[in-house]
């Protein structure tokens, strides 16, 4: 049985989510203990309760512990078969984060998935940054993933829809510090709102540009005006293994929501790293599982990426190197 100490780093879901995908993935069983100990509200939330649903009917697991505030899970896998699952998350819980837990092991076989929840929510990745930062990364390692939103959802009501088709897929290690769009000047965005007026999209955008062109990056943002079943409004900006992202709130100028998300792509464009802070730590349990080594810079090293090295390790022993800003992932090659 592999142990997690939850309250690791971050010590919030995405130990939990890492280790249960690599529970899955690896057939190992797995308890995980003080689960999100530092946090105001400790022990599993819904969303995150959903997200070992999830991989619970993807693998047959036996699970123990799983209900709302619970700060212990036992999660013992059985076989992982090709299949169809339909996930609802009941609010706008992120789609993104659910994936996290499950996309991992669906490689394995292939699945097929519908899933209910928010699309564009807050402390997670958007789904305009899951599929052209996330999703590019991923493929590069070997990932077979087709990814559709078929509709977005905000908070609070969420009632977003993605399709995740994923395929049998074997991963080799990639030295990401080689590729050449990294150093690309220009930058690529979604910028859309739900069941309010279309210069709110538009606002955002132009915001976004404005910002971008005095900083000396180009810029190209598409607009997206819908009538979703919930409210709310977003941009996504994206270039390389870089994003940046900012949601509409009551009360919250399109202007300011613009231009943050440009702020935040800046910045990170401005780094020399290839990887921007946060696809340095989703990428890592994928990678660890590949054939061969995988490398690249980032442009910090986050207390999310040591806990996730962290729970490689209790899984692959010392298979991450930190040297400065740059990571090394020694993959097990189990997928590869
Ligand atoms: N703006 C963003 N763009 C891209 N990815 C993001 C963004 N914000 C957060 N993420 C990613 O979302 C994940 C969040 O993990 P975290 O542990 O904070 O989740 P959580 O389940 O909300 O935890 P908790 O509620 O315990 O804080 C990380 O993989 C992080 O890189």
């Amino acid at each position: 049985m592999i142990e997690i100490d939850g309250s690791f780093g971050e010590g919030g879901g995405q130990i939990l989510r890492s280790s249960i995908a690599l529970s899955c993935i690896t057939g190992k069983a797995v308890r995980i203990t003080r689960i999100r100990a530092n946090r105001p509200k400790p022990g599993l939330a819904p969303q995150h309760l959903k997200g070992i649903e999830s991989a619970k009917m993807l693998c047959d697991a036996e699970v123990e512990g799983l209900k709302v505030r619970s700060m212990e899970v036992t999660f013992r896998p059985s076989d992982l078969k090709p299949k169809g699952l339909e996930i609802d998350i009941g609010t706008a819980g992120s789609v993104t984060l659910i994936l996290q837990s499950i996309l991992l092991p669906s490689i394995l076989r292939g699945c097929r998935m519908k899933i209910r929840g928010g699309t564009d929510v807050k402390w997670a990745p958007t789904v305009d940054y899951f599929r052209n930062v996330t999703l590019k990364a991923l493929s590069e390692l070997g990932v077979r993933c087709n990814f559709e939103v078929i509709t977005r959802g905000y908070y609070p009501k969420g009632g977003g829809e993605v399709v995740v088709e994923t395929e049998e897929s074997s991963l080799e290690g990639v030295d990401f510090n080689d590729f050449k769009d990294t150093k690309s000047k220009t930058v690529y965005g979604i910028s859309h709102c739900s069941n309010l007026p279309d210069h709110v999209a538009s606002r955002q955008a132009k915001s976004a540009e404005r910002f971008l062109r005095k900083n000396g990056f180009e810029s190209d943002i598409k607009l997206e005006v819908t009538k979703a079943y919930s409210t709310g409004s977003g941009i996504t900006l994206w270039s390389g293994y870089k994003g940046g992202s900012a949601l509409g709130e009551k009360g919250k100028r399109a202007e300011n929501v613009g231009q943050e998300s440009a702020m935040e792509i800046a910045k990170e464009m401005n780094s020399k790293a290839v990887f921007d802070r946060h696809i340095a730590d989703q990428v890592m349990v994928f990678a660890a599982l590949a054939k061969g080594k995988t490398s690249y810079t980032t442009s910090e090293i986050t207390m999310h990426q040591k806990s996730n090295a962290y729970v490689i390790k209790q899984f692959f022993g010392d298979i991450i190197y930190f040297d400065g800003n740059r990571v090394v992932i020694e993959g097990v090659g189990l997928l590869g």
